[in-house]
């Protein structure tokens, strides 16, 4: 690679030397790829057509009912520009001739400051940025990945298939086993190359239900299926012969509910209080930030998610998410976790992705203490979001119990140029190592999935193939967010959205830096979302230099600005976020353990 690490001083040479050495081996890490899964695209609103103007978006399903519709708080694409002191005359004159209808949110892209006054130093080099960014083409906000749902037509409605139900059951045994026994598969285990706890096998000629539980997490649960009533678990699965993955008609009776039930080791869905209870005191409940399908309250060290799913009518102007959508993203939060273990992995750890602590599903309307929290924060950010009070009582949502990872790039005040390396090194390592783990690809890291909050640490750890490495962090911890877009190879399994289905999301603003690095992805994967390119880790990299140099302002000289431009130089020629964590750029932050 250009300007490989060069031999450190002061006796350090050694495991620099050593990480490289590693990396320079030829990979053999080419992980037989079998059967591949891929997350369905609910693809709804609007088709690429309708789509190359936001003001020719139509609502979603518009002969729903909706209650979203009703409330129509806002016209959400417009949100980041308003709180973000962007003008744009091109839309304004126009909000005041949709004033009925709420727009289909564009989620995150560019990321919206979620209701945080902008109000930091930063403003007026954002503003002049977005002036900038303006003056390209607006054509809209930069586009949601999700347009899960159904292709509308008028009345018609035609669903994207879906995978088997076998397949989504199979992974989520295969979570289990990824949960409970805590280390790489076997597939894995060959790649690595490293010692790693004998798995047992999954796939039987029977199911046999012993290998995927452990005695003491996951017991024998009744369910209930919406459709065929109650039913045993165990009596559910063995019906399943995963061995067999020929269609036949009895797969298809466990249906992905259960399956999230299951996964979540619930027999029914629990109520909101019941939950939250574990956690804080239901008067203490805060809410900090909301998402497009997301409301995220804090529930004392926690921060949980809530995300309605399965209802039949839109949410914050986007069809709810399915129980099998959300199915795959618990596996893949699940399989992320699994890094955190570092007494128990010896090849990949690291603990900057988000740990999600428990995953929860529960159901009825709005709790009164989640209401006064939502409303409060209302009052004070003004939600973009519907109010929650109209919950009907039969509402689902799944709820991520997650680690509190701080605030999110975008409104995060970083103080100088040792933050802002600190920032890259703890993100690119951790790519770096998720990439050796799993191949996986995050696909969106922009700077709303970036947490950062200071907590007076002097280095992080990670492991990456085999050797444990540490970085001086400078106090600032760095947590990564939304796994949506990810791609990632279990060892069984490759999960992964077909974005080629999301032509909208390739259509942002042009000059936007977001925008344009989706738009290098599909470069990069020539549409072919399944395959594994770790470039696409790079090219996130990239983006974020270039966040880091053009919209966020913090204490640093002209030199820093070269060494971060030539950073972003060198980064052009990397293919992985492997390579690029042996940039010189990373070199001084390095910690000989
Ligand atoms: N673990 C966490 N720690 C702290 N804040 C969090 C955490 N998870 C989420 N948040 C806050 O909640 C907001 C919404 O979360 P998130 O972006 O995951 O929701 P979403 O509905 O998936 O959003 P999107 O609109 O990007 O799809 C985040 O921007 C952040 O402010």
């Amino acid at each position: 690679m250009d300007g490989k690490a060069k031999v450190r001083s002061g006796g350090e040479v050694d495991l620099w030397s050593e990480i490289i050495g590693a990396s320079d081996q030829p990979s053999t890490n080419a992980p037989l790829i079998q059967p591949v899964y891929q997350r369905r695209r609910r693809t709804s609103h609007p088709t690429p057509s309708d789509s190359d103007h936001p003001l020719l978006l139509q609502p979603t399903n518009s002969n729903r009912l909706s209650f979203a519709a009703a409330n129509n708080k806002r016209v959400s694409w417009n949100r980041s520009l308003s709180i973000r002191g962007r003008i744009s005359i091109a839309v304004a004159p126009c909000l005041a001739n949709q004033p009925q209808q709420k727009q289909p949110r564009r989620r995150g892209k560019p990321p919206v400051p979620k209701g945080k006054a902008a109000e930091h130093s930063s403003l007026d080099k954002e503003r002049a940025y977005f002036q900038e960014v303006d003056a390209f083409e607006l054509l809209e906000e930069s586009p949601s990945p999700k347009h899960f749902g159904t292709w509308a037509t008028g009345n018609q409605t035609v669903t994207d298939p879906i995978p088997h139900v076998s397949s989504r059951l199979e992974k989520w045994l295969f979570s289990k086993k990824i949960n409970f026994s805590c280390g790489p598969s076997t597939t894995l285990s060959k790649i690595l190359e490293t010692p790693a706890a004998p798995m047992d096998p999954i796939y039987t000629s029977g199911l046999d239900l012993s290998s995927v539980k452990t005695p003491e997490k996951f017991s024998p649960v009744s369910v209930i299926d919406a459709d065929q009533g109650c039913e045993d678990i165990d009596a559910a699965i063995k019906k399943l012969s995963l061995a067999s993955k020929s269609t036949s008609s009895h797969l298809d009776r466990i249906d992905p509910f259960t399956a999230l039930l299951g996964i979540c080791e619930q027999p029914e869905p629990m109520k909101f209080l019941d939950l939250f209870s574990k956690y804080c005191a239901p008067e203490s409940i805060a809410k900090i930030g909301e998402g497009t399908y997301g409301e995220a309250f804090r529930a004392g060290n926690t921060v949980c998610k809530i995300v309605p799913f399965d209802g039949d009518f839109p949410v914050n102007g986007e069809l709810q998410k399915k129980s099998e959508e959300l199915l795959e993203e618990a596996v893949l939060s699940q399989v992320l976790n699994s890094l955190q273990e570092f007494e128990k992995n010896d090849s990949n750890a690291c603990t900057t992705f988000i740990e999600t602590i428990d995953l929860k599903v529960c159901q009825g309307s709005y709790d009164a203490a989640l209401i006064r929290a939502w409303e409060k924060w209302d009052e004070k950010n003004g939600s973009e979001n519907d109010h929650p009070k109209e919950f009907p009582e039969k509402q689902r949502y799944l709820v991520f119990v997650l680690q509190h990872g701080g605030k999110d790039l975008e409104s995060f005040v970083l103080e100088n140029f040792d933050e802002a390396r600190s920032l890259l090194v703890q993100v690119t390592a951790a790519l770096a190592v998720a990439e050796a783990a799993y191949e996986f690809e995050h696909r969106d890291l922009h700077w709303g999935n970036i947490l950062l909050s200071r907590n007076g640490s002097v280095t992080v750890k990670f492991i990456l193939e085999g050797k444990q490495i540490s970085f001086r962090t400078y106090g600032l911890s760095v947590s990564i967010i939304d796994f949506t877009l990810s791609r990632i190879n279990t060892g069984e399994n490759i999960l992964f959205l077909d974005l080629s289905q999301d032509p909208y999301l390739f259509k942002g603003p042009k000059g936007d830096k977001q925008s344009e690095t989706y738009r290098k992805m599909k470069e990069v994967t020539e549409d072919h979302w399944e395959g594994s390119f770790p470039r696409t880790n790079v090219l996130w990299l990239v983006y974020l230099v270039d966040i880091l140099l053009l919209k966020k302002t913090y204490v640093r000289c002209s030199k820093n600005e070269r060494d971060m431009r030539s950073l972003k130089k060198r980064l052009d020629k990397y293919d992985s976020a492997k390579e690029a964590i042996l940039d010189p750029f990373f070199e001084d932050l390095f910690v000989n353990n």
